[in-house]
Parts: structure tokens; sequence; C-alpha cells
């Protein structure tokens, strides 16, 4: 679905993504792990084209989005891909309701009627049904991320990106959305997440570990078995004796 093809990438001459390539596969779920500064933000925005690369291609579906002008890239963002981000930045003069409809309204695909009744359904869904009609500052850290999460999904987009959906949420909040993004990838929707959190990560597929810019190592899951355990271990069991090579031989 996503090929990801030698991308670099320099702020001011300081190369903070190096040579970067791998796969997201239609209904995989692909975890970005590392150390802070390491490049895992710099990664999703490049991947999704929220930010230029210097080097490489990213291939959605045979399109190479590097190569898109900026309407066609905003169009093809808005109606391909769902973003979260650790706060859930929703507009502070709409309601939740609004929020969550108004990508759907932007993107002109549907009549608005079909778009509020998705939201209505997705909010089922992310079981915040009720707070529709708040203010966003009328509802707690975990609604407001579920509520974005609802926003994220309201064009029906092919993938899920996230950078650090749990990092600004109590325990009890991170379970829901964990179990949320669970679902949404049993039901098949592709996800891209960037992670410190090793519960998100343990939800995956699919674990990268960027380290300096490069995929430092890779870890694929198996079905079944205690995935926090596994990746904690493998974890703990990292080094990083030379140069990127990837597939990089796991732990
Ligand atoms: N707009 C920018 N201008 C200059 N340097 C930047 C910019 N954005 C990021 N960087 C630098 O690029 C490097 C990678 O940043 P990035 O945010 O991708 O790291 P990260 O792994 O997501 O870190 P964290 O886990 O702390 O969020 C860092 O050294 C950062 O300072």
């Amino acid at each position: 679905m996503i090929k990801i093809e030698q991308i670099s990438k320099s702020f001011k001459g300081t190369k903070v993504l190096n040579d970067i390539t791998f796969e997201i596969k239609k209904g995989d779920f692909a975890a970005v792990m590392g150390p802070s500064g390491s490049g895992k933000s710099t990664l999703l925005y490049s991947v999704s084209g929220m930010d230029s690369v210097s080097e490489g291609r990213v291939m959605f579906e045979g399109v190479n989005i590097i190569e898109l002008q900026e309407s066609a890239l905003s169009h093809f963002r808005l109606t391909k891909m769902g973003f979260v981000f650790q706060n859930a930045q929703m507009l502070k003069n709409l309601s939740v309701i609004d929020n969550i409809i108004l990508p759907g309204l932007v993107a002109k695909k549907e009549p608005a009627e079909n778009i509020r009744k998705r939201a209505y359904e997705l909010m089922k869904q992310m079981e915040i049904t009720g707070i529709e009609n708040r203010d966003i500052k009328e509802v707690s850290g975990g609604e407001l991320q579920r509520a974005s999460i609802c926003r994220a999904m309201i064009n029906n987009p092919e993938i899920l990106f996230l950078d650090e959906p749990t990092g600004a949420l109590n325990s009890e909040a991170t379970d829901q959305v964990l179990g949320i993004l669970e679902d949404l990838n049993r039901n098949g929707m592709t996800i891209m997440a960037v992670t410190h959190d090793q519960r998100v990560a343990a939800k995956a597929k699919k674990v990268l570990y960027i380290s300096d810019g490069q995929i430092a190592a890779c870890k694929e899951f198996k079905t079944g078995g205690d995935r926090v355990l596994e990746l904690d271990n493998w974890i703990k069991g990292l080094r990083f004796p030379s140069k990127n090579i990837y597939p990089y031989p796991t732990v």
C-alpha cells in the first residue's frame, strides 16, 4: 500500500532521516519506536506528506506523493489519510460533533447528512455518545482523544497515522484508545503509529526501531503470545554495533 523508498531528510544541513526504506501493507499496524530525537515524528510526517523529504520516494498506491502539488497533496491527505496527534487539536469554537464532521464537509465527497450520520456511528463505536454537543473544554482528555479518532475516520481513510496517541492520557483512557486501535486494525484499518508507549507498540504487527534517523531494527510479531513481554525483551536486547542493515537481524 505504501512503499517508502530511500527517504532522507535534513534540517539546516543536519540529516535527521537517513536512507529509510520500508513498506506498509494494507491491514498492517506498524509502530515506530526509538529514543527522543531519533526522527520518529519526522518519519511519520514525511510518509504522510505533511512534511517534505530531501531524497527518496513515498509511493502510496502507485502515486509518489512527494511529487504532488500542494493542493493535490492536501486532497490526498484529506480523503485517504486520517491523523491523530498527542493533543487532540480540536477547534475551540466548535462543538465535539462539529469538529468531527468538519473534514467530511471540507472533502465534499458526500451529503452533510451522511457525514453527520457516520459521525454518530463512529462516536457510538468509540463509546462517547452523549458528548456530541459539548464544548471541547467540557470533555475529558480520553473522550477528546476518542473524538479525534472519530474525526480522523470521518472520510473513511485508507490509513490512520498517529503521533503519540496516548502520550497525554491517563492509564484508563490509554486502555480505551488501545482497544479502539486494536478493533480498527482487526476490522482492516491500516495503522502507522509513533509511540514511546510499549503498550501501544504491543498492539502492532510490526515495530520499527529508529535510531539516529535510521531503521536500526525491525520486529514482526507472530499472532498470539504475550506481546508486551516479547516487545520488552526485544527492546532490552537491542544492540546497534554497526550501520543499519534492513531488515536488521532481530534478537
Ligand atoms: N522543524 C525542525 N527544524 C529543525 N530541526 C528539527 C525540526 N523538527 C525536528 N527537528 C530535529 O530533528 C530530529 C528528529 O526530530 P523528531 O521530532 O522526528 O524526533 P522524535 O524521535 O519524534 O523525538 P521525540 O520522541 O522527542 O518526539 C531532532 O534532532 C529534532 O531536533
